[in-house]
């Protein structure tokens, strides 16, 4: 990897209209080699449309897209570059997982059959039971294993996780950081669990509206809001005319989220006020970025 490498994928005023209703709406993008995005964004904001027109399943009706230097619909070589695990991924009717483990390989030269045989066993993933008789959770893991057994260089999880419990949704974050350590690829994770896969994210990109509200290293993001924790009295004094954009506490205890980051000095205050400094919710700050106010949802007064 070099700083002057192409990016895998470059956009530029790429738009999307269905009718009337303008799905995208112009948008840039650039997603470097090698690291991993969140595509964030509400319901209806965007984010399988964009994924929709990076891997080719439907045409823009304006703007450039390149995607390995080249227009991705049109070229083969690009596609199998591309790995993209819909939400709702379709199988024919006759098809058992074992079927889909087996084509796989055929679509994508990075296959690693050693690392699809240990999801398996991880996710416990009946390979003989028809397609259509898994269980939700099953049948994303079918998608997930296909997704990160693929190792292909540019990955789509478009909300991979629906009906996976805690345990397989761990397993698939640990298995994804570790096996992208030892295999570095471009990995794209559009989520609604935001703060759960939150220390995976290197890059936030926030759609809205069918347009990009960040596009962010995620340190930068976390970086732009500050939390306080301790008694509700000091921290309430401390953020008296800031913007606050969440808060959390129990009886006489509190934390609160703000816009802004702290200097030194600030910083000093709240240690000698008795304070801790925590780390922020990503998914406070989307929510807050985004439009919806939970200031007061998350509050639990004794
Ligand atoms: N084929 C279509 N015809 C008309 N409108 C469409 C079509 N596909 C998507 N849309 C609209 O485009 C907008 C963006 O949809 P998209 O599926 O990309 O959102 P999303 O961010 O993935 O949402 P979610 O988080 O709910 O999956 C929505 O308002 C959706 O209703």
């Amino acid at each position: 990897m070099t700083d002057t490498a192409t990016p895998v994928v470059r956009a530029s005023g790429l738009t999307k209209t269905y009718g009337s209703f303008t799905a995208i709406d112009g948008i840039d993008l650039s997603f470097e080699e090698n690291r991993i995005y969140g595509l964030l964004g509400r319901n209806g904001a965007g984010k399988t449309t964009i994924m929709q027109l990076l891997t080719g399943q439907i045409f823009p009706d304006g703007g450039r897209l390149e995607v390995f230097g080249r227009e991705p619909a049109e070229h083969v070589d690009v596609l199998s570059r591309i790995c993209f695990i819909a939400e709702s991924q379709k199988y024919p009717d006759s098809f058992k997982p074992k079927h889909v483990l087996e084509s796989a390989p055929l679509f994508f030269p990075h296959w690693s059959q050693g690392l699809a045989d240990e999801l398996i066993d991880e996710f416990r993933l009946p390979l003989n039971r028809p397609i259509k008789k898994l269980s939700r959770g099953q049948l994303s893991a079918v998608g997930v294993i296909v997704g990160l057994a693929s190792r292909a260089p540019l990955t789509f999880f478009d909300e991979p996780y629906l009906g996976l419990d805690a345990v397989a949704r761990t397993t698939f974050y640990d298995r994804l950081l570790t096996d992208y350590a030892e295999h570095p690829r471009t990995i794209v994770l559009s989520t609604h669990l935001i703060d759960e896969v939150s220390n995976l994210l290197e890059h936030i990109v926030l759609v809205d509206q069918g347009r990009i509200l960040i596009d962010r290293d995620a340190d930068e993001v976390r970086g732009s809001a500050t939390t306080v924790a301790g008694t509700r009295d000091a921290v309430e004094s401390f953020v008296a005319g800031r913007e606050v954009i969440g808060r959390d506490g129990i009886g006489g205890l509190a934390s609160v989220t703000f816009m802004g980051a702290l200097d030194a000095l600030q910083r000093r205050e709240a240690h000698e006020l008795g304070l801790e400094l925590a780390p922020v919710s990503l998914q406070q700050l989307i929510v807050h970025l985004t439009g919806a106010d939970l200031s007061a949802e998350k509050e639990v007064v004794s």
